[in-house]
């Protein structure tokens, strides 16, 4: 079946911009940054050409099935509840929309830049999620480590020039002092997380309690950071990639007017997409919008599973976020006078939308 009739969602192509276009500090990206960030756009889009993309792509997501299926003590031992299991292993610790303990997919969490972003006790107490050191598998997956940070390295080096364009689009609309853009927001920060995913393969039972569900395989959500660099997703039936036989599987997305669509990109694209932390700074100039992830379904589907990362950009914990006075999302967290640490502003949002400290 070529065009799936079992969603009426139309499927769209991101916008696109090309590694050397990204590179010239001269060239005008405004059209398309609005285009692809602006509040009629799908708060992605992405970059092609980029120099050896492809195969640390390849490198990372060939090594999440082999992560997911290591024992489970050796799992047990990267794990860490103390950041809410944001850094290492984490798998059935996130909740679904049902409320059920999200078992559908395995994650591991690393800093891609800094192993140890700090040794203060009191700020790794403060902030766990973001001072925590890493833990690799360095036993049992020493690839891991290697390839995450590679990949990790260059979806951030690429971010920095995709927000250095995000200002020069920002700073037409908007009078901002230079160090408040989110290019040097994202430069000093000690805070970036890269979250490689395995989506465990779905069986027929599966299938039918999801229902018609979009998002039956990762749930409604916007980033809640700066930018996140995200990779097209690998599907492979028992260990060799196909394409996924399913066309209305993928990423799903909500757009400011409320229109889902499915977007897609190519596996040598990197996708940057918006987080809610650049829509409040850059005054609504910048969108993040609400995305999920649906499963494919049917016969074929058995057995397929689907790898993928993202790495999220965010400004330091210790970066005071300089909020607008008129904001429209999350407007109770945020002090009409006066500053929070971008550390606070997502402990508080943790504690808000996620789960509680225990
Ligand atoms: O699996 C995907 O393609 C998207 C994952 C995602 O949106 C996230 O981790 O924030
Ligand atoms: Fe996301």
């Amino acid at each position: 079946m070529a065009c799936s009739s079992q969603t009426s969602a139309p499927t769209l192509r991101t916008v696109t911009i090309s590694y050397s276009e990204l590179k010239d500090k001269n060239a005008d990206l405004s059209m398309k940054i609005e285009e692809g960030f602006g509040p009629t756009g799908l708060g992605i889009l992405s970059i092609t050409d980029v120099p050896e993309f492809p195969t640390l792509r390849k490198n990372l997501l060939n090594l999440s099935s082999r992560l997911a299926s290591l024992p489970e003590e050796v799992k047990k031992e990267l794990e860490d509840p103390r950041s809410r299991y944001n850094i290492g292993w984490s798998h059935g610790k996130e909740q679904l929309e049902s409320g059920k303990p999200d078992l559908l997919k395995g994650s591991f969490y690393a800093n891609p830049l800094i192993d140890v972003p700090t040794t203060d006790a009191y700020l790794i107490e403060r902030y766990p999620a973001k001072c925590g050191a890493n833990i690799w598998p360095q036993a049992a997956l020493p690839e891991l480590e290697v390839a995450f940070k590679a990949l990790g390295k260059l979806i951030v080096d690429v971010g920095m020039m995709v927000a250095y364009h995000c200002d020069q689009y920002v700073s037409k609309g908007v009078k901002m002092h230079e160090h408040e853009g989110l290019e040097h927001i994202l430069l000093r920060s000690r805070c970036h997380k890269g979250r490689l995913l395995y989506y465990f393969p779905a069986n027929q039972s599966d299938h039918e309690e999801d229902g018609d569900s979009m998002s039956s395989w990762c749930g409604w959500h916007r980033d809640h950071g700066s930018l996140t660099g995200l990779t097209c997703a690998m599907f492979k039936r028992d260990g060799v990639e196909i394409s996924c036989p399913d066309s209305a599987a993928g990423l799903y997305i909500r757009t400011r007017t409320g229109q889902i669509v499915k977007a897609i990109f190519g596996e040598d694209e990197i996708a940057y997409q918006i987080g809610e932390t650049t829509e409040i700074l850059s005054r609504g100039y910048l969108c993040a919008t609400p995305h999920c992830v649906r499963a494919p379904k049917g016969k074929e589907s058995a057995g397929v599973d689907r790898s993928t990362s993202a790495f999220f950009m965010n400004p330091d914990w210790d970066e005071k976020l300089n909020f607008p006075e008129e904001v429209h999302i999350h407007k109770e967290l945020i002090p009409s006078k006066g500053t929070l640490t971008f550390g606070e502003y997502s402990e508080m949002l943790y504690d808000k939308y996620y789960y509680k400290k225990t």
